[in-house]
């Protein structure tokens, strides 16, 4: 006899339930394995240019998902809808179950509270030292004893391997030790969410290793769920459960585990992963015809 727990996800629901019951537990089991979904998603920035068309996706809970995808075609436009900078036009963003609504101040602010994102290139502020910035999100959201900060902050910098560098100024910090207190940083508030953008840009290949592997222990050793747009492919598939790769307007090209993904006999998909100046991700932006732009014949 089959046995079967409603606990474990992705389960076959038995033949006894209602058709009606059983579609609504799956229904409910896959919203459990997935803590940010966008549903439908259309957005733009100018209105008939859109970004995003009709995206529908799930992160998985507790993993690891890089998005790949050609410059432009909307990978920190979909960060930003996640994060409730930007509201959709269309179709709905899902954390853990809760509506993303950027016009509800309040609520937006709670779901940020669970969040913590490294932004392109770090972003650290240069006139605080490395303990104040990493210290500057947990006095912004809390009003812990400064002991407490001062505990926290040594323990985040202790996990990114710069607990002897708090006292250093940013401007005397290297790249890489840089984007490891941005980490340190991001992670101040034991966020359930972690967003990276562009992790590993402008990177030497020790430090890119270094913040790879960093990004996948944090990820272990909190369970928090990672989300990485890259378009370093070699780290952030090395580090990945789940790769997601984004064509013009958001169109989901492909998307598996990083072997699937690699194992992939589509030419678009091939030509993203393996490197490949042209092929059917065009290298030129849409463009008037040549013939058009300097008054020559076809
Ligand atoms: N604030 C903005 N205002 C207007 N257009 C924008 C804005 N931000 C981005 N865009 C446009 O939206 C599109 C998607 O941009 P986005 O930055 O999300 O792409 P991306 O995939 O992250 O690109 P890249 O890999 O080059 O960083 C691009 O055409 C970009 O020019």
């Amino acid at each position: 006899m089959p046995t079967f727990s409603l606990a474990s996800p992705g389960l076959a629901y038995p033949d006894i339930l209602h058709p009606a019951s059983r579609r609504r537990l799956t229904a409910q089991s896959a919203r459990r394995d997935a803590f940010v979904e966008l549903d439908g998603v259309g957005f733009a920035y100018q209105p008939g240019r859109p970004v995003l068309a009709d995206l529908t996706l799930r992160f998985p809970r507790g993993k690891v998902t890089t998005i790949l995808g050609g410059s432009g075609c909307g990978k920190t436009t979909l960060l930003r809808l996640i994060g409730g900078v930007h509201a959709p036009l269309s179709g709905r963003v899902l954390v853990d179950g809760e509506t993303v609504d950027a016009r509800d101040a309040s609520r937006l602010q709670r779901l940020r509270r669970r969040m913590g994102v490294l932004f392109q290139f770090g972003a650290l502020f240069t006139d605080l030292d490395v303990f104040e910035n990493v210290a500057f999100p947990i006095r912004e959201h809390t009003l812990l004893p400064a002991a407490v900060v001062r505990d926290l902050v040594l323990m985040k910098l202790n996990a990114v391997g710069l607990r002897g560098a708090a006292g250093l100024r940013i401007g005397e910090i290297s790249g890489g030790m840089a984007r490891r207190v941005a980490l340190a940083r991001a992670i101040a508030l034991d966020p359930e969410l972690i967003m990276y953008d562009e992790p590993f840009a402008g990177l030497d290949g020790v430090s890119m290793a270094v913040t790879a592997r960093l990004i996948r222990t944090l990820n272990d050793a909190t369970g928090a769920t990672s989300l990485l747009v890259s378009h370093d492919v070699p780290e952030s598939l090395g580090i990945s459960d789940h790769v997601v790769l984004l064509g013009t307007q958001g169109r989901v090209l492909a998307q598996g585990t990083p072997d699937e993904l690699l194992a992939s006999a589509d030419p678009e998909t091939r030509q993203f992963l393996h490197g490949g100046a042209d092929g059917p991700l065009r290298f030129h932006y849409p463009a008037p015809t040549l013939a058009a732009d300097f008054g020559v014949p076809e």
